[in-house]
């Protein structure tokens, strides 16, 4: 049998209105900017994917600009005439050509794996060796910039039964300032939530001693990069002191980054995000690192919309552990969507159900409507 072959492969940008301001401490997000990828191939079948970032070039090396540009100019003519049922080998291509361009990587290996789960009617989660549950935990990330603001819609979250898991944006703020927020949301929310905080590496090693003592003396149940990724003996001596567990989020820029870290005992949880590793495989790959280093997981996100969001879950699905849940609440920070299957949220969890590629497919009448011109 031959195999079909990669025809074509175009990055479009997208970008959609958030329904509320969005702080974090590199960037305020009034709109989530997505890179959604369509691969064609020469059995009429379509794969998506999609490589989205956070706040142009504030967070990562990559923006969606250059993303799109990288595909374009480098990685889709690459791809051309390959067989599209050889993941592998398309994979290792991309890794010869092109150095780092995980992001742009990670959504190129998702339409890949759709692709191939829509020819074989297999989900993305069956291609990955089979999933050990049907649904996950998912965080929602309070960052209005309000303590107020936050506390009612963390209660309304509650009450819906849609989160039990906040993750506090802090960092921007004079440390005595973001400390009195957590600890006021902590106190009003009590033992009915998990909350946690993600300080974006904006803290010093000095700031970061007494704030993950006061964090962990307050109920505090998770830090999530406290001090610079460049900072990796602050990160070991941190992670040794804290009385609250710390997770590595910006350190992890690679799978190779993620071996460095577990032998430095820099963190003891993991954030997985897909388009740090270069795809589903790849940030697998960093799964067992961690597992084989004794370090905790958990489901990141760059916030991505329901493409990436589904990307990452088919994989989280198959982890053997997930201790610390997910936060891949995207879709549910924007007010449109661009695919016919929105993901479905209940019961603190998001569902996945088992249709064949990632489940998905576009809204073209919507996807023409937010594409950027
Ligand atoms: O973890 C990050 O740093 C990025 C992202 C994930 C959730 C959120 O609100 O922002
Ligand atoms: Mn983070």
């Amino acid at each position: 049998m031959t195999s079909p072959t990669i025809e074509r492969l175009d990055a479009i940008i997208v970008d959609l209105p958030t329904i509320r301001p969005h702080k974090l401490a590199m960037h305020t997000l009034q709109q989530q900017t997505l890179v959604v990828l369509r691969l064609r191939c020469s059995d009429g079948v379509e794969g998506i994917g999609e490589a989205t970032t956070i706040g142009g070039l504030a967070y990562g090396y990559e923006s969606p600009e250059g993303i799109k540009a990288n595909i374009d100019a480098h990685l889709a003519p690459a791809l051309i005439g390959l067989p599209a049922d050889n993941i592998n080998a398309a994979m290792l291509k991309l890794d010869k050509l092109a150095k780092g361009n995980t992001f742009a990587k990670s959504g190129i290996e998702s339409a890949l794996l759709d692709a191939q789960g829509k020819r074989l009617g297999l989900p993305v989660s069956e291609l990955l060796g089979g999933r050990v549950r049907d649904s996950l935990e998912v965080a929602w990330t309070l960052a209005s910039g309000d303590t107020a603001r936050d506390i009612a819609e963390a209660e309304h979250m509650l009450e819906i039964r849609r989160h039990r898991v906040f993750k506090l944006k802090i960092g921007a703020n004079p440390l005595e300032q973001d400390l009195q927020h957590v600890v006021a949301i902590k106190r009003k929310l009590g033992e009915r939530a998990s909350v946690r905080v993600d300080v974006n590496q904006y803290w010093d090693e000095s700031q970061a001693i007494r704030a993950c003592q006061v964090l962990g003396d307050n109920g505090i149940d998770l830090i999530e990069q406290p001090i610079s990724r460049i900072n990796r003996g602050g990160q070991v001596r941190l992670n040794q002191r804290s009385p609250a567990p710390i997770m590595a989020d910006e350190s992890i820029e690679s799978v190779e980054d993620a071996f460095s870290l577990a032998a430095s005992g820099a963190a003891s949880i993991f954030a997985l995000k897909i388009a740090k590793n270069g795809g589903p495989r790849a940030v697998l790959r960093t799964a067992q690192i961690a597992e084989a280093a004794g370090i905790a997981l958990y489901g990141g996100t760059m916030l991505e919309g329901s493409i990436g969001t589904l990307a990452s879950a088919h994989a989280f699905l198959t982890l053997r552990q997930l201790t610390w849940g997910t936060e891949l609440f995207g879709p549910l920070l924007l007010t449109e969507e661009i695919v016919n299957e929105p993901p479905q949220y209940h019961d603190f969890q998001l569902h996945v159900p088992r249709t064949p590629g990632l489940g998905l497919t576009l809204d073209e009448q919507r996807l023409a409507r937010f594409a950027r011109r």
